[in-house]
């Protein structure tokens, strides 16, 4: 099934489409992209929506639907991870998709960009139910996901349990001369189940070394600086903890629960033990005081870094914002009418396709292990990892001077160019 996307002047809808689709039309009309390469990327490849059954603890069967969107695989399989939130729907899936092919592309890997999930609140099923959710899931799937073909990955509400579910649910569907041969179906697994040491804060460990570099090329200190994290998961635990061992001081998180606030720092160690024994909450924590959500954004401080869902900062409150940086961990957590306010203001804004590419590139170094029969050490894929992420950031800074353009527009050239090039070399529009 192939779906058009209609673009923004045809689809005045809010939300994460609209914000991908305007960043994607911003930097195709600078660089006047040939027109049928636009009408490519414009849309996605194919989109699969599945209802299946599952069995609950209770015995009643309830009814889930999934998502994979496919968005473009020009530059190698489909990559991108899978999300377990209320908030999913075929939208979303598609704005995400569009989002990992740029962030592919940019990293110069060797991949094209997809994403889906499952509409629910894992918070009200048990592990059990998960598991049975995931495994049904996988099947209903089928051979629309594969090692070579489409590779999902954790995202909001999943991990590295979830991806091993999917591989053994994969892998028993395949004959066991083939089995191993699936092994990187899915990145981001334990590393017993083939995963590859350092995946689990690739992602934050990126978000840190952008931040880092920007802090090289402003020339300035990050010990002292104080931060702002949205999200205690995955993501922003580990950028956090990453920047407090740099020196910098964590000073509020707000999760989806609510916020917590203490001026002379926040624990990251502490606050995780916690809200593991917490049932994934930051309330309560003893080193911090509870606070307002609406006044999280406004809070005094040096840099922010939105590590939870698309669309927190907005025109409601991007006049607020105290921080000089926004380093988006985070999907699409800037919308483009807010950018436009903080880039007026003088803010900086490391772009999500830069900032969070940490993450694929670890799921692409547990590919290439899997694929090669390979074990790399932790220090070996950290320092992998540094190398490919100060490689993108100066190339896209670089971009960004020469063009004479903000970091997102430099990051969307450089993915939009390096596709425009595969078409016109493999000559389809010549
Ligand atoms: N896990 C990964 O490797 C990557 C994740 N990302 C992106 O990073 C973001 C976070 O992902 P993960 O850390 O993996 O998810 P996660 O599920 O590990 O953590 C999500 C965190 O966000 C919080 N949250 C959820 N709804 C919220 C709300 N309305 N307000 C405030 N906080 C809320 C949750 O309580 C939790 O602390 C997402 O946008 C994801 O797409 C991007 C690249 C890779
Ligand atoms: O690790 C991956 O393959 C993709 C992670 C992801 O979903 C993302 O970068 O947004």
């Amino acid at each position: 099934m192939t779906t058009t996307i209609t673009s923004e002047k045809k689809q005045p809808k809010q939300g994460m489409l609209d914000n991908v689709m305007r960043q994607f039309n911003n930097a195709a009309d600078i660089i006047e992209l040939n027109k049928n390469i636009r009408k490519i990327l414009e849309v996605t490849n194919s989109e699969f929506i599945v209802h299946f059954p599952v069995r609950m603890d209770n015995g009643e069967v309830e009814i889930f639907t999934g998502y994979r969107v496919q968005h473009n695989n020009a530059l190698g399989p489909y990559k991108g991870g899978l999300r377990y939130h209320p908030t999913v729907d075929i939208d979303a899936a598609r704005a995400l998709a569009m989002w990992m092919t740029w962030k592919t592309s940019l990293a110069g890997l060797p991949y094209g960009g997809a994403k889906g999930g499952i509409q629910l609140d894992p918070t009200k099923y048990s592990q059990d139910e998960l598991q049975r959710i995931t495994r049904r899931f996988t099947y209903a799937l089928g051979d629309n996901i594969g090692p070579e073909l489409d590779i999902p990955a954790p995202d909001v509400n999943t991990n590295a349990q979830t991806m091993a579910w999917i591989l053994d649910t994969y892998m028993s569907t395949k004959s066991p001369n083939e089995r191993s041969k699936n092994l990187h179906v899915v990145t981001g697994k334990p590393i017993g189940a083939g995963g590859s040491e350092g995946r689990d804060r690739a992602t934050g460990y990126g978000v840190y070394l952008t931040i880092k570099f920007w802090a090289e090329s402003k020339n300035t200190d990050l010990k002292g600086k104080k931060f702002i994290v949205q999200g205690f998961g995955n993501v922003g635990y580990w950028a956090a903890y990453f920047l407090e061992r740099e020196g910098a001081v964590l000073t509020a998180v707000q999760d989806a629960y609510g916020s917590i606030h203490n001026d002379q720092g926040i624990s990251t160690e502490n606050l995780m033990a916690y809200t593991k024994a917490n049932k994934g909450s930051i309330l309560g924590f003893a080193g911090a005081s509870p606070m307002d959500n609406g006044d999280f954004f406004s809070l005094d401080c040096d840099i922010c870094i939105p590590a939870a869902l698309g669309n927190q900062i907005t025109v409601k409150n991007a006049h607020t914002i105290k921080a000089g940086l926004i380093a988006e961990g985070a999907n699409g957590p800037t919308d483009v009418q807010a950018e436009e306010i903080l880039l007026q203001r003088g803010v900086d804004i490391i772009p999500d396709i830069l900032c969070n590419s940490g993450g694929v590139i670890g799921s692409y170094f547990e590919w290439l292990q899997n694929r090669n029969g390979e074990i790399w050490t932790l220090e070996e894929v950290l320092d992998k990892l540094e190398k490919k992420m100060r490689e993108s950031y100066f190339k896209v800074a670089q971009k960004a001077k020469s063009k004479k353009v903000d970091m997102r527009t430099a990051a969307f050239i450089i993915a939009i160019e390096r596709l425009e090039e595969t078409y016109v070399q493999r000559g389809i529009f010549p």
